[in-house]
């Protein structure tokens, strides 16, 4: 696929420099894939489990695999310097998107293109509803990033995701509930939902939450990830319909990085 949101005229954003990407590009850009593929894949990298040039290296197998994007954040470990060297050197090596997935505002780089502004709805921790990202926003619009507003939501059993931003855990059998929290995100503006396991979760987000959520959101664009290992778990999830599906511990524990990814993006792309 062209690569729509490098092909965008250079737009200049207030008080940052000049950046080939645009406001709302790199959001086009996955609903665009949703539209051709009918799901995109997303790899997640944890600047905290590697050395940036290993990062780099991961980043740049997973596009010869067929990621459409590389998201980069961890709930736990440094950021800051690493951060912002791991996004340098995979921008050396990549052509698709790279998108924030902040913990904190810690987790904001001017060297990233978009972020998932996300608020966790179902924490009890007023910090990961709105006030790490009222510490993050002046540096979103200092560096020019693109925000794509996302209800972020977590499931059972949430992992150390679930510990470290306090949520109460959606439980796997109440697929309503999980469908209420995306409801009310979508009403306050935010056009994606993220359903998360925790990194490492030993089943993914079950198939009738994922269902029940995007009959919620209409229109919405939802987000699947969480213990997705192989291809029958990131078919179930697509085919139920998540939009974008993220991959990360299956692929920072693949040999073969290439393979691995090639293996999600054939059974979810139609
Ligand atoms: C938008 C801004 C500035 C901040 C958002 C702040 C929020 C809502 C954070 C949600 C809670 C949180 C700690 C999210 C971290 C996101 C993330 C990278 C999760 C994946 O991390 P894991 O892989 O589960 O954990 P490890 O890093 O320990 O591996
Ligand atoms: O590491 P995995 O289990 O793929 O989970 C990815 C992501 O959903 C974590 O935020
Ligand atoms: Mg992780």
């Amino acid at each position: 696929m062209q690569k729509v949101w490098l092909q965008k005229s250079p737009c200049k954003i207030q008080g940052s420099k000049e950046r080939l990407i645009g406001l709302m590009q790199v959001e086009e850009y996955l609903n665009n894939i949703v539209k051709r593929d009918g799901c995109v894949h997303l790899t997640l990298i944890d600047p905290a489990s590697q050395k940036p040039e290993r990062a780099a290296e991961i980043a740049k197998a997973a596009v010869e695999g067929g990621t459409d994007a590389i998201m980069i954040g961890g709930s736990t470990g440094a950021m800051g310097q690493v951060l912002d060297q791991t996004l340098q050197l995979m921008k050396e090596q990549i052509d698709v998107p790279t998108i924030l997935f902040p913990g904190d505002s810690a987790g904001v780089s001017s060297y990233a293109d978009a972020i998932f502004f996300m608020s966790l709805l179902n924490s009890r921790d007023i910090n990961y509803i709105v006030t790490n990202q009222a510490m993050g926003a002046p540096l979103v619009r200092k560096f020019g990033i693109e925000p794509i507003p996302m209800a972020y939501l977590i499931v059972e059993p949430g992992g150390t995701v679930g510990w470290v931003g306090d949520a109460r855990l959606l439980p796997r059998t109440k697929p309503e509930l999980a469908a209420a929290y995306a409801l009310a995100g979508s009403y306050f503006g935010m056009r994606y939902v993220y359903l998360e396991a925790g990194s490492g979760a030993d089943n993914p987000v079950p198939v009738e939450m994922v269902g029940a959520v995007k009959h919620a959101i209409d229109k919405g664009h939802l987000i699947v990830g969480g213990g997705i290992r192989d291809r029958n778990a990131a078919a179930a999830c697509a085919k139920a319909g998540a939009d974008m599906i993220v991959t990360g511990t299956a692929v920072e524990d693949a040999g073969d990085v290439r393979a691995k990814i090639a293996e999600f993006v054939s059974a979810i792309k139609s």
